[in-house]
């Protein structure tokens, strides 16, 4: 075998194509096209790889895109040499077109599980349903949430029997505005109302009664007030009126009015309703403990003075 060879018996004899045109235009054509397309893809592939910086896989698809250059390159130069003989630099083109061919099939075989990986855009859509359905669920859940705040904050506040502010918020809006009343230098009445002998209504009648009279007379104290004073139920039959912008005796008128609609009331019991009230002004230097205090103090007088009358501290 060595011997044949080495006497030249087992050397190819050229490209000679058969001296046949059409067999030169085909091996040409062929050669051209794909020399074309060897050219184009590999430039595809380096602009791909530029705009999508992001793909883990773009050492692979840059070893892809030298292979195919390579494989351009042995058949640009297996063109030239249909009619020269630059066989030691077409022989070197394949050679390093072939170890270029192996590492790609390496590093390919290598990338198998990371593309096996890479979810189909079936799967895709189907994730995406998925998350836009949670995305659905959990608006739904923020709706949810967000209603059950409102409740939980209006249940924070409000005084559940009467529908009124609770002690907490009527003591807060009483702070805010004995704090805007002094800085403005603004009048400030504080009315403190006290059902008389409530204690009777729930003995007699039962404490159910005595929550609907509670009820009736909250109901009575809001229609009595303008839309900006406040009413709060300040104890268990104990209520507290904020009123903004007024003085010591538009209080006291109000009061009266208060006290008469609410010992008018005819809930068809034979205990007659009545309440209490102390009234009492801002004064200067007040803190919100001074004020309550002091209506405190006029409604302790006016329950000692026989019930069903207006104190004025
Ligand atoms: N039905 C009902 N009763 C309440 C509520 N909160 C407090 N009370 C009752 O109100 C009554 C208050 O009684 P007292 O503090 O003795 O006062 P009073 O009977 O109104 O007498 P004076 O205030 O001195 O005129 C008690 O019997 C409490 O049980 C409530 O939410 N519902």
């Amino acid at each position: 075998m060595l011997e044949r060879l080495l006497d030249g018996s087992l050397m190819p004899h050229g490209h000679c194509l058969l001296w046949r045109e059409d067999l030169l235009f085909l091996h040409l054509s062929g050669d051209i096209l794909t020399f074309v397309a060897y050219a184009s893809i590999p430039a595809a592939l380096i602009y791909m790889v530029r705009k999508r910086a992001d793909l883990h896989i773009n050492s692979f698809f840059i070893l892809f895109a030298a292979f195919i250059a390579f494989c351009g390159i042995t058949h640009a130069i297996s063109m030239l040499n249909i009619w020269y003989g630059y066989y030691f630099i077409e022989g070197l083109a394949k050679f390093f077109t072939g170890i270029i061919s192996i590492l790609t099939a390496i590093m390919f075989w290598r990338l198998m599980p990371t593309i096996m990986a890479i979810p189909s855009s079936k799967i895709l859509a189907q994730r995406n349903d998925e998350l836009l359905q949670m995305q659905r669920q959990l608006r739904q859940a923020n709706n949810e949430l967000e209603k059950n705040a409102v409740e939980l904050r209006n249940l924070a506040s409000t005084d559940t029997l009467t529908g009124l502010h609770n002690r907490r918020l009527i003591l807060k809006l009483l702070s805010k505005d004995l704090e805007i009343s002094t800085r403005y230098n603004r009048e400030l009445s504080l009315l403190m109302v006290d059902i008389d002998h409530f204690k009777n209504i729930n003995d007699k009648y039962g404490h159910q009664m005595g929550d609907h009279v509670l009820s009736l007379i909250a109901k009575k104290l809001e229609d009595e007030c303008r839309q900006t004073d406040l009413v709060g139920r300040y104890g268990g039959e104990e209520f507290l009126i904020i009123l903004p912008e007024t003085n010591q005796q538009a209080a006291i008128e109000l009061a009266e009015r208060v006290r008469n609609e609410v010992n008018g009331l005819d809930i068809g019991l034979s205990i007659a309703i009545s309440c209490s009230i102390g009234v009492t002004s801002l004064i200067k230097g007040d803190s919100i403990t001074t004020l309550i205090k002091r209506a405190d103090d006029a409604l302790y007088q006016a329950k000692d003075q026989g019930r069903n009358r207006v104190v004025s501290a």
